[in-house]
């Protein structure tokens, strides 16, 4: 070893060790602004504020990941910045995760610690019906398989309720994915009693119900004659009626005009259209060259 090396590494470290406190010194200055904030959400709105607020996490995420270049990869960079966000919201209002993993995989306990961070308490649900109950009661977030074609009792039909206070999907997880630190590849919803809301670059969900017969390609122009662009997720047929879980592009409210405009121009052929949410669209896998 050279003479030159380990005065030229301590030279470095001290760098690192400043840029650590200069790092450190930012985080509490941010934290001190996130108090401020979570206050006046709570003067403004009591208990029901929405403390959590996924379409500016999923711009903060998306700003932060686009300016990025440098060594350090882009899935550091946003687990990160999750850990950030999480830790900001958990300061303003405590809240947990109520997760129901049908096959006990080890990847969607994973995907929501690395969503919601290393704080917020996961409890393991027997069912997803277990988990909407949570959901009702304050504070929790509920953490659900993808819905899927071959479900014998799908969660999501379930979402479809007039119920201001109802149970909306919010999120989509995973929000970023690194190539080399997953090991399946797994997708989740996560549902709550706070709103969703847009973001640029937004994903719906919504539940028709429709007489069995209608054609794939009929709903499709249905859908387009609506102002409305997307495709089937899941179907659940009971007693002569067809559920229909849609995934749409952009960000479609409750009350958006053209659900009516689907029913209306569907010669009685969708019955009902209820929008259960939105979510934010993925970042997808990072780092890859
Ligand atoms: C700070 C806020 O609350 C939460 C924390 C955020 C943050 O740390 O940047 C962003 C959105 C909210 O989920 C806010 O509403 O702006």
């Amino acid at each position: 070893m050279s003479e030159e090396a380990p005065a030229g590494l301590d030279k470095l470290r001290e760098d690192i060790d400043r840029i650590d406190r200069e790092l450190h010194q930012l985080l509490r200055e941010r934290a001190a602004v996130v108090r401020r904030i979570g206050l006046a959400k709570r003067t403004a709105s009591g208990e029901r504020a929405a403390f959590i607020r996924p379409g500016r996490e999923a711009e903060l995420m998306r700003g932060r990941i686009g300016d990025h270049d440098g060594a350090l990869p882009a899935a550091s960079v946003a687990r990160i910045w999750r850990e950030i966000l999480s830790g900001a919201c958990q300061m303003q209002a405590p809240f947990g995760v109520a997760l129901y993993s049908p096959e006990r995989s080890i990847s969607h306990w994973d995907l929501v610690r690395n969503h919601f961070g290393s704080l917020t308490p996961i409890r393991l649900c027997a069912s997803a019906q277990r988990v909407l109950q949570e959901v009702g009661q304050q504070n929790t977030i509920g953490v659900l398989p993808w819905p899927d074609h071959e479900e014998a009792q799908p969660w999501w039909p379930n979402l479809a309720s007039e119920d201001a206070r109802a149970v909306n999907i919010v999120s989509a997880l995973p929000f970023y994915e690194s190539a080399t630190g997953r090991f399946e590849s797994r997708r989740l919803m996560a549902v709550a009693t706070y709103p969703p809301e847009p973001s640029s670059d937004d994903v719906s969900y919504m539940i028709v119900d429709t007489h069995p017969e209608l054609s794939r390609t009929r709903l499709g122009a249905l859908l387009n004659q609506a102002g409305l662009k997307g495709g089937v997720m899941a179907t659940y047929g009971r007693e002569g009626l067809m559920k229909q879980l849609l995934e749409l592009d952009g960000f479609i409210g409750r009350q958006d005009e053209r659900l009516g405009r689907l029913v209306g121009g569907s010669d009685g052929a969708i019955t009902r259209a209820a929008v259960i949410g939105a979510s934010a669209r993925p970042l997808g896998v990072l780092d890859t060259e």
